[in-house]
């Protein structure tokens, strides 16, 4: 049975999305979740593209050893060598190059001609695969490349020393079957093609990047690029989720495996999009919440008798297995930390006394705590550790018809208190009104998102804010089970990310 690699790139392509924004800890804390996943390759950014990139990809490729860590670079030789600094330390450092051979690409951005195209990947190639004992090249935007260039460079990269070569639909511009078709030409034409990997890399600009990676596979790729749900730059890369329970299922017919363990999936799911804030849509497959759900008395009838009469995966596959204990109030210490293990959320032992004080005082307000608020309080309290400048203390709003108005008392900079009252049109304006005189900076709101994390009247509350502020795009995210509180604390966390990025840019973060 042909195996295929599983290649993550949530951490780079993934972040691309707009509007998403990781800090440190939840890269680390997705990298991990990743290698829970088991996949094979995580790539985990673009170490030239920012100091902070640069050392969030050393410290994932230092912490991961159950999958290999990778980062992209352009082929430029100071890219490389940046990128050789973040990746070293890793198991098995491998490098990511890629330069765009179709003929828009070649014209229009690169201002290159062919045979530039070529002299500069194999000069890249050198120089990388000199120092990295894995090598990938991708052929940007290959989909629309002439199939007699593609071919053409591809020997002479293969011939230079590449190990693995990637052939990507840049703009989601194939159809299964012309993108099939790409790989079977490479496989017929390029002699040197069965030294290497060949790699399927979609985008899902017309709703294609599963199906033409599928086809890819069936025309000989043995790795698969994708982010998990989905996300990425324009309308996203491949699911790999999908990808994933498409070969096990239909294994009668792909006759492949991965070494994906696939009960980790939805988990994967939960933490990439409370992380990133991108919610998954209800209808997802996979891992959206009606994945499972049978509505109508026809299928419910037939579920009932028989459930593979509407179900071809069951919710057990990939995680979403029910759980017999119920974790309240009146829990203990023992069943608290049995399920955080049981969820995978790895939390050091000091730790465990400061969230359970947290689980129970959650409790205390909830009928019941389900595995998603477990996760989302845990990677709540983790990632918030790493920018703290201001702290919300306290928060009061009163509301009489049209007027509102907040009273808050935050921690400042310097641990001092600060308490102010602001007005606003409604309760969250009002909130962010205050908070905007309190933290002495020009705020520009541009979205606001709110979640509920569970179902319920007393589930939590989960805020998404993407904000401007000190001339840079950031994004917040906040939880609590109150509405204003959460959208407190994710204005909170947005400012906080900016003064962190701000007062760390001066400092060199790789050493
Ligand atoms: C398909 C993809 O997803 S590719 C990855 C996309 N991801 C990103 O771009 C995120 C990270 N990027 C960045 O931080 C920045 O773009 C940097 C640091 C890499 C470069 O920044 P800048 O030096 O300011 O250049 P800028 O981004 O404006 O332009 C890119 C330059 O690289 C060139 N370039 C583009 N791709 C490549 C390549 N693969 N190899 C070599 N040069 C390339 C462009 O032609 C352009 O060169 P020019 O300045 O001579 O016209
Ligand atoms: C860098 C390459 C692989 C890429 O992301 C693309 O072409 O979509
Ligand atoms: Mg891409």
């Amino acid at each position: 049975m042909q195996k295929i690699k599983i290649y993550d790139t949530t951490l780079r392509d993934g972040e691309q999305t707009p509007g998403v924004n990781l800090n440190f800890s939840e890269k680390l804390e997705i990298a991990k979740q990743l290698e829970r996943l088991n996949v094979d390759i995580i790539e985990a950014g673009f170490p030239a593209a920012s100091k902070g990139d640069a050392s969030s990809v050393q410290k994932i490729a230092q912490t991961i050893k159950n999958s290999t860590v990778t980062g992209l670079a352009r082929c430029v030789q100071s890219d490389m060598d940046i990128a050789w600094e973040s990746l070293k330390d890793g198991v098995n450092p491998r490098l990511h190059i890629f330069l765009a051979t179709s003929p828009i690409h070649r014209e229009y951005k690169l201002k290159m001609t062919k045979e530039q195209v070529i002299e500069t990947s194999v000069e890249a190639v050198k120089y990388a695969a000199a120092k990295f004992p894995v090598v990938q090249w991708s052929a940007e935007d290959a989909s629309r490349t002439e199939l007699p260039f593609l071919a053409e460079i591809v020997e002479k990269v293969i011939q230079a020393g590449a190990h693995v070569i990637n052939i990507p639909d840049t703009v989601g511009y194939g159809t299964p079957y012309d993108y099939g078709q790409i790989f079977k030409y490479l496989k017929e034409n390029v002699p040197s093609i069965h030294k290497v990997d060949l790699s399927t890399h979609c985008h899902d600009d017309l709703g294609l990047a599963v199906a033409n990676s599928l086809a890819a596979i069936e025309n000989g790729a043995t790795q698969v690029e994708g982010t998990i749900n989905g996300i990425g730059e324009r309308a996203g890369n491949t699911a790999l989720e999908e990808v994933a329970l498409a070969l096990r299922i239909r294994k009668d017919y792909y006759n492949t495996e991965t070494r994906l363990h696939l009960q980790e999936i939805s988990r994967t799911s939960s933490v990439v999009s409370k992380l990133t804030g991108m919610i998954v849509p209800a209808n997802k497959a996979v891992v959206g919440a009606n994945a499972f759900a049978h509505e109508s008395g026809i299928h419910q009838d037939g579920v009932l008798k028989e459930k593979s009469t509407y179900e071809i995966i069951s919710p057990e596959l990939v995680g979403f297995a029910s759980n017999n204990l119920v974790l309240g109030k009146h829990s203990g210490r023992h069943a608290f930390k049995n399920r955080l293990e049981e969820l995978g959320l790895v939390v050091e032992e000091e730790e465990i006394s400061e969230l359970f004080a947290d689980f129970k005082d959650l409790a205390d307000r909830k009928k019941e705590m389900t595995d998603d608020d477990l996760t989302a309080l845990v990677l709540e309290k983790k990632i918030s550790k790493e920018d703290q400048y201001y702290q919300l203390l306290s928060i009061e709003v009163q509301s009489k018809g049209n007027e509102h108005s907040a009273t808050i008392t935050l921690s400042g900079r310097n641990n001092e208190n600060i308490t102010k009252t602001g007005i606003g049109k409604g309760s969250v304006e009002a909130v962010y009104n205050t908070l905007e005189s309190m933290v002495d900076e020009n705020v520009n709101l541009l979205d606001y998102r709110i979640q509920s994390v569970g179902a319920g009247r007393d589930a939590l509350a989960q805020v998404f804010v993407k904000m401007r502020c000190l001339e840079m795009d950031t994004s917040g995210r906040g939880l609590a089970q109150d509405v204003i509180e959460a959208s407190a604390k994710a204005y909170l966390n947005a400012i906080n990310r900016v003064l962190y990025i701000k007062e760390s840019s001066d400092s060199e973060l790789v050493k």
